[in-house]
């Protein structure tokens, strides 16, 4: 049985944990898939490259109410799809060839605990001092009768299709629902969204989600509050069953895409097995350390979090190895709010409480909402849908969270995520900066004026 001073499991974010100040340690990686994982070969970073692709289609289309009458001849899919992955794909062998060029061995299977620290991987079995386990999620894939006669795309595969498919079911009504509706929508396809909730992007604040619904109903067929009963193939492409509050219909389409959730590949790692305590949804439970319930043992990202989103792990790939590093001073996550965005039309990033969140847990509140159109680069923009929401502590006047829905959300709530994070009052903020007058800015301010 060869033994390790460390193994990482998992080569996405697990792979940023070996730099060199772990280089003195015998080390191995073990990872099955692509190095990069998730964020870079199927989720994050070729989501949004088509995005921006996306995204430049639709703002042709929208550029009459400026004026500029233009129309979009032809998109190029697979030009784009392959300027995507022509970046991306030839990144997993320098990485591997990496590795293994410095001494680290990689393992190409995948590893199982058959106990407590001590993985089968392929005919072998290795041990090691220490484990960090990072491998990660998987798209789920909802027990739906008919489901599995039919061909089907999860995220892990719709941005490598061939062509744009003439109409698609989307099935879920979050994340990925939320930007691929967008991308493949400006692309030329017909998308009906199948969500069973009542409105889009439920875990938004409530009216930036209902703000959304309404804007995504007004380019695809949305089906709130819909339960999917059965699925069948044709000869075009699938026939979806869907249950409605006034009764059920079919919905025919040329593709299906299942987005309802992910979960994480604890199963597949046999965490139990290895003694790891897991939670209700099959996350490895940890302290605010990142240490599972076997010493020695580490889990981050998401396999270990609930939040799914990569700056997270990012931040837990930093918290692990400064622990590995300094057992004397072992320390947990800094940041007080895990802020998100998505990147759909028109963008939506959020931190910290919504107003629903708020009222329900009896915390007092105040609240401000501006329209991007009160300010005059919103003005510029003929902006009449976007806005900004924060919610302030009326005690102490710090901020308890802010929700935008509009051009450059991503970027502009950047600023209240420091102002959170560093505990400045809405006071200090407002006045003791400069705005850049006219940029989009001006809105945040004004929201914080208005507090
Ligand atoms: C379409 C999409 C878009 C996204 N966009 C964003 C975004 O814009 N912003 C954002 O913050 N987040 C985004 N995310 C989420 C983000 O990709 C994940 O939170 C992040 O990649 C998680 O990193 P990880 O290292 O925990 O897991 P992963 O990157 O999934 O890495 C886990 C690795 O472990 C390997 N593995 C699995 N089982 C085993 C095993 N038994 N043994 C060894 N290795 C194993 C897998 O092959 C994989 O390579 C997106 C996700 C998707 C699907
Ligand atoms: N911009 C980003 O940061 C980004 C982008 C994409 C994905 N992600 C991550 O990936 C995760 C997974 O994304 P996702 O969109 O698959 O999940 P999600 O959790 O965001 O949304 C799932 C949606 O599916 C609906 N749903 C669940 N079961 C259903 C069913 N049987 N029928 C109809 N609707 C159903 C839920 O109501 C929910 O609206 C996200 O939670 C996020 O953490 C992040």
């Amino acid at each position: 049985m060869r033994h390790y001073d460390l193994v990482v499991l998992g080569a996405g974010s697990g792979n940023m944990l070996l730099n060199e100040e772990l280089a003195h340690l015998r080390a191995a990686v073990v990872e099955p898939g692509r190095f990069g994982g998730t964020c870079l070969n199927r989720g994050c970073i070729p989501s949004k490259m088509f995005v921006v692709a996306a995204d430049a289609a639709e703002d042709a289309r929208a550029a009459a109410r400026l004026g500029v009458h233009a129309t979009v001849e032809h998109v190029d899919w697979k030009a784009i799809r392959d300027r995507v992955f022509h970046r991306i794909d030839p990144l997993h062998e320098s990485a591997l060839n990496h590795r293994r060029d410095n001494g680290v061995d990689v393992y190409t299977e995948e590893g199982r605990f058959v106990a407590p620290k001590v993985l089968r991987v392929g005919a072998e079995r290795i041990t090691a001092d220490t484990f960090v386990v990072a491998v990660g999620s998987r798209p789920v894939v909802p027990d739906i009768p008919g489901l599995d006669t039919v061909a089907y795309h999860t995220s892990d595969t719709i941005m490598r299709i061939d062509e744009v498919p003439a109409s698609m079911v989307v099935l879920g009504g979050g994340f990925i629902a939320a930007e691929f509706g967008h991308v493949l929508g400006a692309f030329g396809c017909d998308i009906t969204i199948v969500q069973r909730g009542p409105r889009l992007l439920m875990g938004e604040d409530e009216q930036v989600s209902a703000r959304f619904t309404d804007l995504a109903s007004r380019r695809h067929r949305v089906l709130l509050d819909t339960a999917v009963t059965s699925v069948a193939g044709h000869a075009d492409g699938v026939a979806v069953t869907v249950s409605r509050p006034d009764g059920d219909q079919v919905v025919r389409a040329a593709a299906l895409f299942v987005c309802v959730g992910r979960r994480p590949n604890t199963d597949r790692l046999d965490a139990v097995a290895g003694g790891l305590d897991l939670d209700g949804h099959g996350h490895i439970v940890t302290d605010g350390a990142y240490r599972t319930s076997v010493p020695g043992v580490w889990a981050l990202g998401d396999t270990a979090n609930h939040f799914q989103l990569k700056h997270m792990a990012n931040a837990e790939v930093r918290l692990v190895r400064h622990n590995l590093l300094h057992p004397e001073d072992v320390r947990t996550l800094p940041h007080k709010v895990a802020p998100h965005a998505v990147f759909t039309s028109p963008q939506i990033a959020s931190v910290g409480l919504t107003e629903q969140e708020a009222r329900r847990r009896g915390i007092d509140h105040l609240v401000s909402v501006r329209d991007y159109g009160d300010a005059a680069y919103g003005w510029a923009l003929e902006d009449t849908t976007s806005f900004v929401k924060i919610l302030a502590d009326p005690a102490d006047r710090t901020i308890l969270g802010a929700h935008i829905i509009g051009p450059q959300a991503a970027t502009l709530v950047q600023q209240l995520i420091q102002a959170m994070e560093l505990g400045l009052t809405v006071d200090r903020i407002a006045r003791d900066v400069l705005y850049i007058h006219p940029a989009l800015t001006e809105v945040v301010e004004q929201a914080l004026l208005d507090l």
